[in-house]
């Protein structure tokens, strides 16, 4: 396969996976226990696409067992700072990789890799980089600190044929002012599963905040 039809791919698989849902939930695991119950309990709430963060030694782990398990969730592989992790992600069973930031070697490398980046970017500069390559899809990271809605409504002007999925400092009550603009396809955070939930494995209150926040930002979809 040439490099354009990769890259036009890579993008159409992106639309697609950021089409299944408005949130992805961005999880950082501890301990292989809470795996299946916290992504069972996003996906049965209506949330089926889930990043993985590469922050604790469980992570490959993480992203097999729910890709082994559970067939109607895409499972991605975020914080992911090199061509290294990005193969181990794919081995692992990720079906797209996030970074928070963006270097020109994980950009080169994921040109020839079957499996999209969404890449992170924060200024227009490194929007224009990644643009110059081929890229159409992007992590804006870290969003709320970075400028947010403003940002993104000031990316429209110089950039206009791109799309985002903000993420960083974003919770509920500010998702649909980042889901009402054009240039956003989703917004990623991890509000969706507090620590405390965990900590008393209260899975089914993890579920229903998924199910209100589709219910608030997607009323029409069906869970
Ligand atoms: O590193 C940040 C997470 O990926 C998502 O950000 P958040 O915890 O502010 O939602
Ligand atoms: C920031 C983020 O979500 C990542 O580490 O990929």
């Amino acid at each position: 396969m040439n490099n354009e039809t990769l890259k036009q791919q890579n993008i159409t698989e992106i639309d697609r996976i950021c089409s299944l849902s408005p949130v992805i939930p961005v999880l950082t695991f501890n301990t292989l226990d809470e795996v299946l119950p916290i992504a069972e309990a996003l996906v049965k709430g209506g949330l089926p696409v889930l990043e993985v963060t590469l922050r604790t030694d469980i992570a490959l782990q993480a992203i097999k067992l729910i890709a082994d398990s559970l067939p109607n969730a895409q499972v991605g592989a975020g914080t992911v700072l090199n061509p290294k992790q990005y193969d181990a992600a794919c081995e692992a069973g990720a079906t797209f990789i996030v970074t928070p930031g963006s270097t020109t070697e994980l950009l080169e490398h994921a040109l020839t890799h079957k499996v999209p980046l969404l890449p992170g970017i924060q200024t227009i500069s490194e929007l224009m980089h990644a643009y110059a390559l081929g890229y159409k899809r992007f992590k804006f990271f870290p969003a709320e600190v970075s400028g947010g809605v403003n940002a993104l409504k000031a990316f429209a002007g110089p950039i206009g044929d791109v799309r985002f999925c903000p993420t960083g400092g974003i919770r509920l009550e500010t998702a649909a002012d980042y889901l009402n603009l054009n240039n956003v396809m989703c917004v990623g955070g991890s509000w969706l599963t507090p620590q405390a939930l965990i900590n008393q494995q209260d899975w089914q209150a993890i579920q229903q905040i998924a199910r209100d926040t589709v219910f608030q930002l997607r009323p029409h979809q069906n869970i």
